[in-house]
């Protein structure tokens, strides 16, 4: 407890994320490690609870999956407390992809991470007024995102989206698109991009590549963006593997690396996906904040992953594909 009776420690925990299964352990372990745990009861509360928590604690942290995560981090920017309250993630939900990228490995593990782990400043993606921390995807509807199973969520991430996305609708309407994404601090160059595009990916944690759990470098203040051209409807209806179809040499992707960009829809509204919540919008300004977010990283927390291939940042490298 603080001096004036609020706890310095406090859980939002999602009592219906993943399987259902994790509120008793969850509330045991929260509250051997001292924590005042508030359960949300509906859409949107985790934002508040989190807003409402921030200004006392010293560490919010969210029992749930992504979306949960996307909704602390929201509220603990809205009470404008980014940079003075630690955040952390205790995973139990179905995909958990940011905790997998930030090696936090299940509940227990969690707990140890907020005693022991390291604590490192990492980038939150901004996308008009709303946070994300792992990514931003565009072309995946909120019938599909609903739709998509645990299992295949579990096993593929946001490609069991796309996936879904291409087996529920069958024929894809594709997005009529103009990306423009700014200057680096790595020699990337203001570059503008429009045509017909199946998907775009925007990942801050999320590296979108051949490799199912890649993490991105999530202190560079750099987006990493995908676009899956239209042409690849074909290869993908066609029964190419998915991950096969993010590989280096496609010619249907188009890859940049930017601090910050802007997607225009050339037609209707486009839905996107943060961080699995959604959002409706024609035009979406997307801004990194740099190292914005202290949060409680795992042993398997990787401060500059491998680049790889894939991800060339060099100015000569940083060709059209
Ligand atoms: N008590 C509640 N009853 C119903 N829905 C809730 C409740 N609390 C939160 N939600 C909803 O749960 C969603 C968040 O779920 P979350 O993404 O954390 O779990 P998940 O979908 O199981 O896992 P993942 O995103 O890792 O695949 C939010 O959209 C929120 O509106």
């Amino acid at each position: 407890m603080g001096s004036d009776g609020a706890s310095d420690r406090v859980l939002v925990l999602n009592p219906v994320s993943g399987s259902e299964d994790h509120v008793d352990d969850v509330i045991e372990l929260g509250v051997q490690h001292g924590f005042e745990i508030r359960k949300t009861e509906e859409s949107g509360d985790a934002k508040r609870l989190a807003r409402e928590a921030a200004p006392d604690a010293d560490l919010v942290a969210a029992a749930g999956g992504d979306g949960t995560l996307n909704g602390v981090v929201n509220g603990i920017g809205e009470a404008d407390e980014l940079e003075t309250t630690t955040a952390a993630v205790v995973p139990a939900g179905t995909g958990n992809n940011f905790a997998t990228n930030v090696g936090v490995r299940g509940i227990e593990h969690a707990f140890a991470v907020i005693e022991e782990g390291r604590r490192r400043s990492i980038d939150v993606g901004t996308a008009d007024e709303r946070l994300f921390v792992n990514s931003c995807v565009g072309g995946v509807t909120a019938e599909a995102s609903s739709e998509t199973t645990s299992e295949s969520k579990a096993e593929l991430g946001v490609l069991a989206y796309v996936k879904n996305t291409l087996d529920t609708i069958g024929s894809f309407d594709s997005l009529p698109l103009r990306l423009e994404t700014a200057a680096g601090p790595n020699g990337e160059s203001a570059r503008a991009w429009e045509g017909e595009a199946l998907f775009v990916f925007v990942g801050n944690c999320r590296r979108f590549s051949g490799s199912r759990a890649a993490q991105a470098n999530v202190e560079d203040g750099l987006f990493e963006v995908t676009i899956v051209e239209d042409a690849a409807t074909t290869d993908l209806l066609g029964g190419a593997a998915l991950e096969g179809l993010f590989g280096a040499d496609s010619t249907h992707i188009v890859r940049r690396r930017t601090p910050s960009l802007v997607l225009d829809s050339r037609r209707d509204a486009v839905e996107y996906s943060l961080d699995g919540e959604m959002l409706e919008t024609r035009t979406l300004h997307l801004e990194t904040k740099p190292t914005a977010l202290r949060f409680a990283v795992g042993d398997g927390y990787q401060p500059d992953p491998d680049d790889g291939e894939l991800w060339p940042i060099s100015v000569s490298n940083d060709g059209d594909r």
